[in-house]
């Protein structure tokens, strides 16, 4: 494809390096300053005086190309994978387009101001509508965007460039899975995935075995996120005795989610079961390291090929294989987005109290029965959570979880 914009200035001496054509930019930058002070304005076309830096600016503008791309122009699209500068979008005539997009930031809205008599449901529907479905930020693994064409760089120097693709809009999402970014990170927020129907965490029963503190970040995540939660117990094979051989903090844990389904891949129990509730869905898979969920990934959706490691003899804990989010299509309809490398999930700017109100589990019917309305369930008089862990009704285990999260800040 030609571009125009190098074409028509053919005439012009060749650029000079971008080091001193960017200085150069700066310097007439400053001299129009001076003259708008002084009063004494240059009445030349600003596309006359400016034609190199123009061209620049055409070049820098595929990071920010909202302003120069009307939506006219674009074509929708899917995001399969987002990669550090450009994501993997399949068009809707299927075909595919590595797009570039801009970055941007955006303020994290933190819950440290809420009011500490607010019930649970409350806090949670606050939660919600401050993390409010985004519009125009960077997209995420199951967004739809608008694509635009926009000039390429002339890599090759020959002053051909070529056309791209763009991302000019990221459309409006249904709902969205996030977590805070990495510490001392740029972004203050990553979302794992965006459009989704459910959070499905794969868990196995066995080697490695269940991680509480991971289950209980990943169902406040989901709660928070306006999402269900399903529970996939795999190697359901590796226990004689099925169920029954199920650890205490699987038995714990499992009367606190709604879905639970045990599956083999060995054996092929109960991948039917998970079949049925994945079709017609996008769901969101996340798990520990090792405990099957490329495996299974890779026996629910033919071609998906993800690697696959053994989880290493000695301490049972799996290996780090896979790298980048992506987005597969489920067979019958729907979508399986795996999240590998995703080991944690924190809890954005969640206030000590907030935890306290919302942890799962800890209040029947979001009703918080403590007796200061700032409990945290730690030491305070008239605990209601205490009180029931005392009592058997909530288990030590899950007790334990909900102050190593607590203690953990985030
Ligand atoms: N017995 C048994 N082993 C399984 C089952 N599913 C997976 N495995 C084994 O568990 C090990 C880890 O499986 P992976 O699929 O690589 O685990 P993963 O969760 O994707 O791990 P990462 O790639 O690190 O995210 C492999 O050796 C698998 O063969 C199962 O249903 N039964
Ligand atoms: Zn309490």
């Amino acid at each position: 494809m030609r571009n125009n914009d190098f074409d028509s200035d053919e005439n012009e001496a060749p650029l000079k390096s971008v080091r001193t054509s960017r200085r150069e930019h700066r310097s007439r930058r400053i001299d129009v300053m001076r003259e708008l002070e002084s009063g004494v304005v240059d009445e030349r076309p600003i596309k006359e005086r400016f034609s190199r830096e123009f061209k620049k600016a055409k070049i820098k503008r595929i990071k920010n190309p909202v302003e120069n791309i009307g939506e006219e122009n674009c074509v929708e699209g899917l995001v399969l994978e987002v990669h550090r500068r450009t994501c993997e979008v399949r068009l809707d005539d299927r075909t595919l387009a590595d797009a570039s997009y801009r970055r941007e930031t955006k303020e994290n809205t933190p819950l440290s101001s809420l009011d500490s008599r607010l019930s649970s449901n409350t806090v949670t529907a606050m939660y919600r509508a401050t993390t409010s479905k985004t519009l125009g930020e960077f997209p995420a693994v199951g967004d739809r965007v608008l694509l635009g064409l926009v000039n390429d760089a002339d890599d090759e120097g020959d002053g051909v460039g070529s056309q791209k693709y763009c991302v000019v809009r990221v459309l409006p999402r249904k709902s969205e899975l996030k977590r805070p970014g990495p510490r001392d990170s740029f972004y203050k927020q990553q979302t794992l995935a965006a459009n989704i129907d459910q959070v499905v965490i794969v868990a196995s029963v066995t080697q490695p075995e269940f991680n509480y503190g991971f289950m209980d970040r990943f169902l406040l995540a989901a709660n928070l996120n306006d999402l269900p939660f399903v529970l996939v117990l795999t190697k359901m094979d590796l226990l004689p005795n099925g169920e029954a051989d199920l650890s205490s903090d699987i038995r714990d844990f499992m009367k606190i989610v709604d879905k639970v389904i045990p599956v083999s891949v060995k054996s092929g129990d109960g991948l039917e079961v998970l079949r049925n509730e994945l079709v017609g869905k996008s769901s969101v898979f996340s798990g520990m390291s090792g405990v099957g969920k490329s495996t299974l990934i890779n026996e629910l959706v033919p071609h998906a090929e993800l690697r696959t490691g053994d989880v290493r003899e000695r301490d049972g804990k799996g290996r780090h294989t896979t790298t980048s989010s992506s987005l597969f299509d489920f067979p019958g309809g729907g979508y399986v987005i795996d999240t590998p490398g995703i080991r944690s999930i924190g809890l954005m700017d969640m206030e000590p109290e907030t935890l306290a109100k919302i942890f799962p589990g800890f209040f029947e019917d979001d009703l918080f029965t403590c007796k200061f309305s700032n409990c945290k369930h730690l030491k305070e008089p008239g605990c209601a959570v205490r009180a029931a862990v005392e009592s058997g009704k909530i288990s030590e285990a899950r007790y334990a979880s909900y102050v190593r999260i607590l203690n953990s800040g985030k």
